[in-house]
């Protein structure tokens, strides 16, 4: 049973996500909640097989790289999220199956079928969605963090991507626009969050 809170970061590379996650964290830490951090792809088996992809996407499918985000996230969601979930903690992870229904419906599967695989994962309390164009996001990508863009991370892509994202009406989505300074973004993050947390603490429904 899910006592915790469940928040996905969600947003093409680049954005900030793994920027803005860990700030999060030492704030809700410091004001005493029992936080997890956690992202996909894992580390475990499957996210390593994803993980040699990154230079030659090509040598699986379409179908076959979706089977092994799934492989990987239900791995993730047995051994990391549930548990910690049902520890009552704030599970805080770097991408979720929003980024599945981005990516691989991008790159040619139907995004409500992907989302419709997805009845294993607790749906997220909150999904903090970052907005930044793909040009930004490229651009901070190889001038900021000094890389090339690698095979999921091609402009031409990274625009189906994009375009998908902003599809997306879940209710449990918030758009935080990624292009401010980084204390201005997390600043939108904590007021969001902490609306959140008072919510759920009163045991209001809004
Ligand atoms: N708001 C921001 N303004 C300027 N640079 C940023 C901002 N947020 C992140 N960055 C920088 O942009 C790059 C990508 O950020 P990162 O957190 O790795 O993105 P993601 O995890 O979404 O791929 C990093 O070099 C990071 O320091
Ligand atoms: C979680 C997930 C990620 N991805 C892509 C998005 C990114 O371009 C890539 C890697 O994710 P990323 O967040 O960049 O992880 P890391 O920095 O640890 O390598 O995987 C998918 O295509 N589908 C998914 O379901």
């Amino acid at each position: 049973m899910k006592t915790g809170v469940l928040i996905a970061f969600e947003g093409i590379d680049g954005t900030g996500k793994s920027t803005q996650l860990p700030l999060l964290a030492g704030f809700l830490r410091d004001r005493g909640y029992t936080v997890v951090e956690t992202c996909e792809p894992t580390s475990g088996p499957y996210g390593q097989q994803i993980r040699a992809l990154y230079g030659n996407r090509q040598q699986v499918s379409p179908d076959q790289e979706l089977e092994l985000f799934l492989q990987d996230r239900r791995q993730h969601v047995i051994e990391c999220i549930q548990p910690a979930l049902e520890q009552g903690a704030i599970v805080l992870t770097d991408r979720y199956y929003f980024s599945t229904a981005a990516y691989q419906g991008a790159a040619g599967c139907d995004p409500e079928q992907i989302f419709s695989r997805h009845d294993f994962a607790p749906e997220p309390d909150l999904v903090l969605l970052l907005t930044l164009t793909p040009e930004e996001s490229l651009s901070r990508i190889r001038n900021l963090r000094g890389e090339s863009p690698n095979d999921f991370e091609q402009q031409e892509q990274l625009e189906k991507v994009a375009a998908l994202f902003a599809s997306f009406s879940q209710s449990c989505i918030v758009r935080i626009p990624a292009a401010l300074p980084i204390m201005e973004v997390q600043a939108a993050i904590r007021n969001v969050v902490q609306q959140l947390l008072a919510c759920k603490e009163c045991s209001c429904s809004g």
